[in-house]
């Protein structure tokens, strides 16, 4: 299976360097040159507990001189979703499958603008990655599910297709056809402990010490869930419990979350796509979510002070 990656970071780098170890031929565009020549050079480096090894890639700059791909997976922030589109063309032939493994919602939206609906897929993941140096990703790939599926919840044979490449690759991956389920499970669990990590700079062995923390994390799945119910949604769990617990599952006392590593580098977070995106919803729907409210507040004075700094 020919694969892009649009955006060679920490995730893109960990699911591509599997998928391209397992025989499928991988391109990963970042505009990252130092990362990118890296790669070409001497592979990209995979550190799984602890080991490295190497896989052979094909990394570019952009996609200008690519050509149209089996699959396209989009794994930039989510606010880089609409610019890494607009760039995408080349990648994208008829018969294309563009997949969103980003966390948060609406990706699907901006995938649909760019490339028409019959193109597009939509996915989940509980793999995790970090980029350890130009060339060098961390992976979190073991006993971690990746969820794909067709928007209008058929098992088709495209996504079996690309669940069976995944599958080669050591990636647990099930075709759901609850997709919007799929993508609301996972919201839920970014819910439980982003933002308040991000506000409180702890990780996870601290923020599961502080009772007052877990209060505000489980009203704040509450909030989510009850939007996801308005919406018709049918989530995988009904207690706030469920989410708080699976977001550090098998994770260290020293993990820290996306949007807390997000802030450290004094990036802007995808709050947006998070918090931001259950309180949208909640006032479409005229359900209150003043705890994500407030949430959301807190992480975008953070990135007000942090860029003014
Ligand atoms: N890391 C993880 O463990 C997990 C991440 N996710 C989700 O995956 C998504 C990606 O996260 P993560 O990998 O951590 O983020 P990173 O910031 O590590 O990676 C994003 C990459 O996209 C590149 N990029 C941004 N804009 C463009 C562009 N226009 N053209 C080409 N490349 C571009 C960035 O490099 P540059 O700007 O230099 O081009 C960067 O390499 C997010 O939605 C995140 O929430 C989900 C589960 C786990
Ligand atoms: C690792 C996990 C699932 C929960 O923290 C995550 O998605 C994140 O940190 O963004």
């Amino acid at each position: 299976m020919k694969i892009c990656v649009l955006g060679a970071g920490a995730l893109g780098c960990a699911i591509g360097g599997v998928l391209a170890e397992s025989g499928c031929e991988v391109t990963l565009v970042t505009r990252n040159a130092a990362h990118v020549d890296a790669m070409n050079r001497e592979g990209l480096c995979l550190v799984e507990d602890g080991v490295e090894r190497r896989v052979r890639v094909h990394a570019a700059t952009d996609t200008a001189a690519l050509e149209p791909m089996d699959l396209v997976i989009v794994l930039v922030k989510s606010f880089d979703t609409r610019r890494v589109m607009a760039m995408a063309s080349a990648v994208v032939g008829p018969d294309t499958v563009v997949m969103s493994l980003q966390n948060g919602l609406g990706h699907e939206d901006e995938l649909i603008a760019a490339v028409g609906r019959q193109r597009v897929m939509a996915g989940k993941t509980y793999v995790g990655g970090v980029l350890l140096a130009p060339g060098q990703v961390r992976i979190g790939v073991k006993d971690k599910e990746t969820l794909i599926g067709e928007l209008d919840g058929t098992l088709s044979f495209r996504a079996q297709a690309v669940a069976k490449a995944f599958e080669s690759a050591g990636l647990r991956c099930v075709v759901s056809d609850n997709i919007l389920g799929t993508m609301w499970d996972k919201l839920l669990v970014n819910v439980a402990t982003g933002a308040l990590a991000g506000i409180t700079g702890l990780t996870y062995g601290d923020l599961y010490a502080v009772p007052e923390i877990e209060q505000t994390a489980l009203a704040a799945v509450a909030e989510a869930m009850a939007v996801a119910q308005a919406q018709g949604v049918q989530l995988s769990m009904t207690d706030p419990r469920q989410p708080w617990l699976k977001a550090s599952a098998g994770l260290p006392p020293q993990f820290k979350t996306s949007m807390l590593q997000s802030l450290e580098k004094g990036s802007v977070t995808e709050v947006d796509f998070i918090n931001g995106a259950v309180v949208r919803q909640g006032e479409r729907l005229g359900v209150p979510t003043p705890v994500n409210r407030t949430l959301v507040a807190c992480i975008k004075g953070i990135e007000r002070r942090l860029h003014a700094a």
